[in-house]
């Protein structure tokens, strides 16, 4: 009986296609915080292909992310995921929000200066985008060991993402200048908006990451694609390990 169900649950999980790999089989002390596999986003529910909170990239991202992950660890330091690979499902579900003429309060809190249907045009969105090759990442920064925060509440009246750390969602991670998913300025890697501190948080950030040969994205700090051979873009499902 055991063993029926063994060969049931075998056949219903898919294996990734050849080269990608679940990050928490490479390094499972890397935090994950899956935001588009859950309702703490900027469109406010699951996006299209993410069917389990699992970061998946390829082989040759895994290493450098847990090569970074060990220069980090000494530090007290841990990185946290927010999203790896990304379904073009995904991207294009991203796109037809932007594009619906709809526009909440909590929406509003990842763009507070502009418009969503703007976010594609003005680069902190892409229709073709590097997460969708498994070769881009969004992460962070937490210091270890992780600090207990409330969890997100969908209905709570939270400050903007360029507000004090203290009135945005909670998220138990260093203080970066703005939220995860920040359209704006002050999200700008190189923007002058910030504090000494939350300088310093990013230049950990972005030193360790390009150690490891991953490049930021200036308009988004929290943003690292690793170049390398192979560019076409995937859509099978983030599905459970
Ligand atoms: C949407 C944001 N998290 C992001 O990843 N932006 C870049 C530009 C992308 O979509 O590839
Ligand atoms: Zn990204």
């Amino acid at each position: 009986m055991l063993a029926a169900f063994a060969h049931v649950a075998l056949a219903l999980a898919q294996p990734l296609p050849a080269g990608f790999v679940y990050l928490r089989d490479i390094d499972p002390t890397i935090l994950q915080d899956m935001r588009y596999a859950a309702a703490n986003n900027f469109v406010g529910r699951v996006l299209a292909g993410y069917e389990a909170g699992e970061c998946i990239v390829t082989r040759a991202v895994g290493a450098a992310l847990k090569r970074v992950q060990q220069d980090l660890k000494p530090r007290g330091l841990s990185l946290k995921m927010y999203d790896c690979y990304r379904p073009q499902r995904a991207v294009d579900d991203m796109y037809a929000w932007a594009q619906d003429g709809r526009e909440t309060e909590a929406q509003r809190r990842y763009n507070p200066k502009m418009r969503k249907e703007d976010l594609f045009r003005r680069g902190y969105i892409a229709r073709h985008s590097g997460h969708s090759t498994g070769k881009a990442v969004d992460l962070t920064l937490v210091q270890l060991p992780v600090s207990k925060v409330a969890p997100f509440d969908p209905t709570a009246a939270y400050a903007d993402c360029t507000g004090p750390q203290s009135l945005r969602a909670p998220d138990a991670s260093v203080d970066m200048g703005t939220g995860y998913d920040c359209s704006d300025e002050k999200a700008h890697t190189g923007s002058k908006a910030i504090t000494p501190q939350q300088r310093t948080w990013r230049e950990t950030l972005v030193s360790a990451m390009a150690k490891q040969g991953f490049v930021n994205f200036r308009l988004e700090w929290w943003h690292f694609s690793l170049p390398g051979p192979g560019n076409a873009a995937f859509d099978f499902p983030v599905a459970k390990r």
